[in-house]
């Protein structure tokens, strides 16, 4: 059993980086790039345990990619580390930020010899450039870069971080509380990524998969006197609406489920629950607007949605063209890319009684290209 955990924190917010795409859910072939970093690490066979610090809303999705430990992320990565050492039993911890995605062998191990030679072994890299500190030009070789992975005895570490200071490095908080640092050569492949320009500098990562992601969505609704009608996005001159939690827009609940479904991101009653009163008579593009947002910050693109709605009353034809271009701002594509058809059940069934609305959609997804950004 070895005697080292590895804490990977992956609990930032990307505000940095230019684009809709969280940088850990950047796609290295078909993997998020938080587990490429991972499996990197895991592939060394050196570690415990391997902790991810997540914020809280990526945990169950992350779940759906790989059984690492996950722990809530805090509001600073100085707090998400804080929550993942209250679960690291081992003698040392190597933390290191998911940002840095092409962390070598070879630096690992240097790192790893220096264990026995102080409280926190650093990698860094020396200054080329002239550095000027308030207009005055100071001595360039006492300057160092300071990446990760940090190698930490997990007892002072935590001991190091009871403290309001907020440190950007273990090994300065280490410092501070009056233990010991040691330098170890660091890599230029270990830099981090926090503009979307640094993706250029990381030759491990390879372009995402261009695979295409189907998904589908079916959803039924009942009429109701008492309401107002919403159908794919639009009000509907009718004189009822629909029987829902939410303002029953039937479309827009199919079409959601079919980028759910492409994601891989469950469905609208694990994002929306129907018992929580938040979502009482909500404007369904609301709904649609947050599975986008998430759908687009988990690093997919959307290429087209198409959706039929099987309706014998009202009738869909004059309203076609107002909800494809409602869907398509919403998707952020082309309207040409939003595709509504219609048609009767024949007067067969509920849908043909005329009782309510039943609506199919299909949507596809492909991972956001950031080779062409870097
Ligand atoms: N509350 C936070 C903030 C940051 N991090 C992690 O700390 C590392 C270094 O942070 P940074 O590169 O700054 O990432 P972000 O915080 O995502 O970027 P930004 O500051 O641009 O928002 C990253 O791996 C990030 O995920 C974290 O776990 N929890
Ligand atoms: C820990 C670190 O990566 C060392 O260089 C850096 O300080 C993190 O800074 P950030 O602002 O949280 O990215």
């Amino acid at each position: 059993m070895s005697d080292l955990t590895l804490v990977l924190l992956s609990a930032g917010s990307s505000s940095r980086f230019d684009t809709s795409v969280k940088k850990q859910w950047l796609r290295i072939q078909h993997k998020p790039l938080w587990q490429f970093v991972a499996d990197r690490f895991a592939h060394s066979g050196l570690f415990s345990e391997i902790i991810v610090v997540s914020s809280e809303e990526d945990i169950a999705f992350m779940q759906n990619y790989a059984d690492y430990s996950f722990v809530k992320g805090g509001s600073s990565r100085q707090d998400s580390l804080q929550n993942a050492l209250l679960h690291v039993k081992s003698e040392y911890v190597l933390v290191s930020d998911i940002a840095r995605a092409c962390i070598s062998e070879d630096l690992l191990q240097r790192i790893l010899a220096q264990k026995e030679e102080a409280d926190c072994i650093v990698p860094f890299l020396p200054v080329t450039d002239t550095i000027v500190y308030e207009n005055t030009t100071i001595d360039r070789d006492k300057v160092k870069k300071i990446q990760t992975p940090q190698l930490s005895r997990t007892k002072i570490l935590q001991k190091a971080l009871q403290t309001s200071t907020e440190f950007t490095d273990e090994s300065s908080a280490i410092v501070a509380y009056g233990g010991t640092r040691t330098f170890v050569a660091g890599d230029e492949d270990a830099c981090k990524i926090t503009f979307t320009h640094d993706l250029n500098r990381l030759p491990c990562l390879e372009a995402p998969s261009s695979d295409i992601l189907s998904g589908n969505g079916f959803d039924v609704h009942a009429f109701d006197e008492k309401r107002k009608m919403f159908l794919g996005g639009v009000e509907i001159d009718a004189d009822y609406g629909f029987k829902a939690h939410s303002d029953g827009d039937v479309a827009l609940h199919a079409l959601i489920d079919a980028l759910l479904g492409a994601a891989g991101m469950g469905d609208i009653g694990m994002l929306f629950p129907d018992n929580d009163s938040t979502y009482k008579g909500i404007d369904s593009k609301e709904l649609l607007q947050t599975v986008v947002t998430k759908i687009y910050s988990y690093g997919f693109e959307i290429v087209n949605a198409d959706i039929t709605i099987a309706a014998q009353k009202p009738r869909i034809a004059n309203y076609k063209d107002a909800m494809r271009k409602t869907i398509a701002k919403i998707l952020k594509i082309d309207k040409a890319r939003v595709n509504v058809k219609a048609t009767t059940t024949e007067k067969l069934g509920f849908i043909g009684r005329s009782e309510g609305v039943g609506v199919i959609a299909n949507a596809n997804l492909k991972y956001f290209n950031w080779k062409i950004i870097g």
